[in-house]
């Protein structure tokens, strides 16, 4: 048993899906939670902006509807933020760690906007802020990359991180419902974000990923520099396209370490659809680290919804109680690093990126097209791969997708720019990358 019997004391900012799961948990597992920490969780005031919204569930503590009254409750020891947002929320976090408080927050848009003045604030005090729930829900990826692979060097990691949007390619292109439909449903189930377009439009996926790059590759959160597209324009004829090419598409988020700096971006991505990540389906999450000394791993789990979000807070909660006490240089850095071993790289720009690419090209159904196109990619040294063209006799034009070697995505930019000048081309091109997550 600890020394220190007396219970941490819990207060919590938002009563919402995940405060609530929160609160669930600590309830439902109590004794267990005891007997891991030695002494109890108790969560003894809380923020609720709707306080009806507590009727069914056994709280145990105040309520409060100002959450400036929890973070300056002298009685909390450990505050958990989950109310989302990125203004009052910095302000009461900052506030709670200037009192001394740890933090607990499953708030990835604060942390990926404002972690370096966040994480350097709670440094200086000397407390924790804790963000397991902030990525990929109840997989413990924080701490599986800041502490289970410390002994590596990390090289790239690739993530399906978002809930809502896996949930919704899941949903639309396997059970034919639509976008709104599945969308919508993913909001009654509690995936998504309180502005829903952060996870069609691939922001909540570069939050994501802006805070686990930092974490493999020692760089402060920079979020500004990420490259961020959605699911938006994904169509359904580019799901069967890529099927019929042997993969998958799925939203991923991707870090990769180069000699020259680090890629970091977010994008619809065909994956080979033998591949393990080809087969998260709906809100599930999984993230595949790739590292000099264990190779590939693979971390799977519920990405969002309120008791696996409230796992990873609870999860936090108990790193904290039992480390609470000890001299702040002992315990696990922030950003995994020594604070004062952060260094930056630079963020390449998406054209030195380098991939194999999916290309759409809506193009005048008659002879010589392809080899108009062919001409033009062969003088930016893009080979094809493989090719899908459907005979659609009378129509006008007709649809024809190529799929690239590898290239460089500044020289494919030039190349789409000139097939798009061709008088035979009728529509944009859509490019979508694709990844082999081969090993090294
Ligand atoms: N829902 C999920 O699956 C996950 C959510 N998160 C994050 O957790 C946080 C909370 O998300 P949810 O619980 O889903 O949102 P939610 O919208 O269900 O809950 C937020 C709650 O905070 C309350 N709130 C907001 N401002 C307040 C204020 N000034 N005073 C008192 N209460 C206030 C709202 O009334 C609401 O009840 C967000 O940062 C989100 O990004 C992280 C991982 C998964
Ligand atoms: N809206 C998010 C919730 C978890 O972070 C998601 O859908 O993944
Ligand atoms: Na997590």
């Amino acid at each position: 048993m600890s020394t220190d019997s007396r219970p941490v004391r819990v207060g919590i900012l938002g009563m919402g899906t995940v405060g609530q799961g929160t609160v669930r948990v600590l309830l439902r597992n109590a004794e267990e939670i005891t007997r891991r920490v030695g002494r109890d969780l108790r969560v003894v005031h809380a923020a609720v902006r709707s306080p009806q919204r507590l009727q069914g569930l056994d709280f145990p503590g105040r309520v409060s509807v100002d959450p400036w009254a929890v973070v300056r409750d002298s009685e909390v020891d450990v505050l958990v933020e989950v109310m989302g947002g990125t203004g009052l929320a910095r302000e009461l976090i900052l506030a709670a760690i200037d009192s001394g408080k740890h933090v607990v927050t499953a708030n990835k848009a604060l942390l990926a906007e404002h972690g370096n003045e966040i994480f350097a604030a709670a440094q200086r005090r000397g407390v924790m802020v804790a963000f397991e729930a902030a990525v990929a829900g109840a997989i413990p990826i924080i701490k599986a990359i800041r502490e289970g692979l410390a002994g590596n060097r990390i090289h790239w990691l690739a993530g399906i991180i978002n809930g809502t949007s896996n949930y919704i390619l899941t949903q639309m292109f396997r059970e034919g419902w639509s976008f709104a439909e599945a969308l919508a449903k993913a909001q009654e189930l509690g995936y998504a974000e309180a502005d829903p377009a952060l996870d069609v439009d691939g922001g909540d996926a570069a939050h994501k990923i802006t805070l686990m790059a930092s974490i493999a590759f020692g760089i402060p959160v920079d979020f500004a520099h990420c490259h961020v597209e959605g699911i938006r324009s994904l169509q359904g004829e580019d799901v069967h396209y890529a099927a019929e090419l042997g993969y998958r598409i799925k939203l991923l988020g991707i870090a990769r370490r180069r000699d020259d700096g680090v890629e970091l971006r977010v994008h619809p991505t065909l994956i080979p659809q033998d591949h393990l990540l080809a087969h998260v389906e709906g809100p599930f999450n999984a993230v595949l680290a790739d590292s000099d000394a264990a190779g590939q791993s693979l971390y799977y789990g519920r990405g969002a919804g309120g008791d696996p979000t409230a796992s990873a807070v609870v999860a936090d909660l108990v790193d904290v109680a039992r480390t609470m006490t000890a001299d702040p240089s002992n315990r696990v850095p922030h950003l995994a690093f020594q604070a004062d071993a952060l260094s930056p790289l630079p963020l390449l720009p998406m054209a030195e990126v380098e991939s194999a690419y999916y290309l759409r090209i809506q193009a005048e159904n008659r002879a010589g097209v392809l080899a108009q196109l062919a001409t033009i990619l062969a003088e930016y040294q893009i080979s094809i791969e493989a090719l899908v063209q459907r005979e659609r006799p009378g129509a006008a034009s007709v649809p024809i997708v190529l799929l690239l070697h590898r290239c460089r995505e500044g020289d494919l930019e030039q190349a789409i720019a000139r097939i798009e000048a061709l008088p035979v081309v009728t529509a944009a091109v859509l490019r979508l990358r694709v990844e082999s997550l081969d090993e090294g």
